[in-house]
């Protein structure tokens, strides 16, 4: 089975974390950086958790999941380190058509979280298919060092260009030259002299 990439747009949808603990608060810095409605479910937050709360469109609540918990929610993340409660967050899932993802169980996902280099809009994601996600992470710290904020720089040009060449007559061939001159005289994708 090959995963499917997808970029998810969660602003404003309710989304849920199940587990108040270190991976939970990794999960939703990931969806309050989205501007997602979120709720997170535990008896009890790390003490980031409750800071994060205080400032940020974050709801919590106090007590152990409940079954059916995850039904209004558009995604749900199973983060406790109660492999029973985290799988039956994941069947309450599928039960509701539900995207879900098992922080300890990857076949109980519906979905898993890449690893991500964040430059402005530029996302850059990787994942191993959960096979390695400490290698996830130290691929992501290697394309950190190469890929500083120039490259975010250089797509906002890049996006401007397009605006502006919209609806000027330009082929789909003289745009394309047009951008890539753009990208090569920035020189940001030369690597040891050679392009990428
Ligand atoms: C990318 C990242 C995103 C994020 O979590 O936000 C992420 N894990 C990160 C870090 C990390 N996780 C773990 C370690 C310890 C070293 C190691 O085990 O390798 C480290 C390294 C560290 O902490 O530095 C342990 C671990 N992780 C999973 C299991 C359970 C299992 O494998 O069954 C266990 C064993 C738990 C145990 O033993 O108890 C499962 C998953 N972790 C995934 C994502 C998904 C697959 C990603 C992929 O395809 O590569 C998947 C399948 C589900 C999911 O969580 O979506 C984030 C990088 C953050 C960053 O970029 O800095
Ligand atoms: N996917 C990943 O990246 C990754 C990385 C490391 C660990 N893990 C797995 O994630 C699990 C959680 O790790 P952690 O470091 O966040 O643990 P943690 O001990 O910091 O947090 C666990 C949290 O689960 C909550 N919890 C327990 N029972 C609950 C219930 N019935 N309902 C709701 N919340 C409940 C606890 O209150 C606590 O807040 C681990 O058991 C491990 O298997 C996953």
């Amino acid at each position: 089975m090959a995963y499917y990439p997808i970029m998810l747009n969660i602003k404003n949808k309710k989304c849920l974390v199940v587990g108040g603990g270190k991976v939970a608060l990794r999960k939703i810095l990931s969806f309050v950086e989205g501007e997602a409605l979120i709720t997170v479910i535990s008896p009890s937050f790390d003490e980031e958790i409750i800071k994060l709360a205080a400032k940020e469109k974050v709801e919590l609540i106090r007590r152990e999941y409940q079954q059916g918990d995850v039904r209004g929610f558009f995604v749900a993340i199973a983060a406790t380190d109660d492999e029973k409660v985290n799988k039956l967050v994941a069947s309450d899932g599928e039960k509701y058509n539900m995207l879900v993802n098992v922080v300890d169980d990857k076949d109980l996902s519906s979905f898993i979280v890449p690893s991500i280099v964040r430059r402005g809009d530029l996302i850059i994601s990787i994942s191993t298919s959960g096979k390695s996600p400490l290698f996830s992470r130290m691929i992501k710290e290697k394309l950190e060092s190469i890929f500083n904020a120039d490259y975010e720089k250089l797509l906002q040009k890049l996006y401007q260009k397009r605006i502006e060449l919209k609806d000027k007559g330009f082929t789909e061939e003289e745009k394309m030259a047009i951008y890539k001159e753009f990208i090569e005289k920035s020189g940001l994708l030369e690597i040891n002299g050679d392009e990428c």
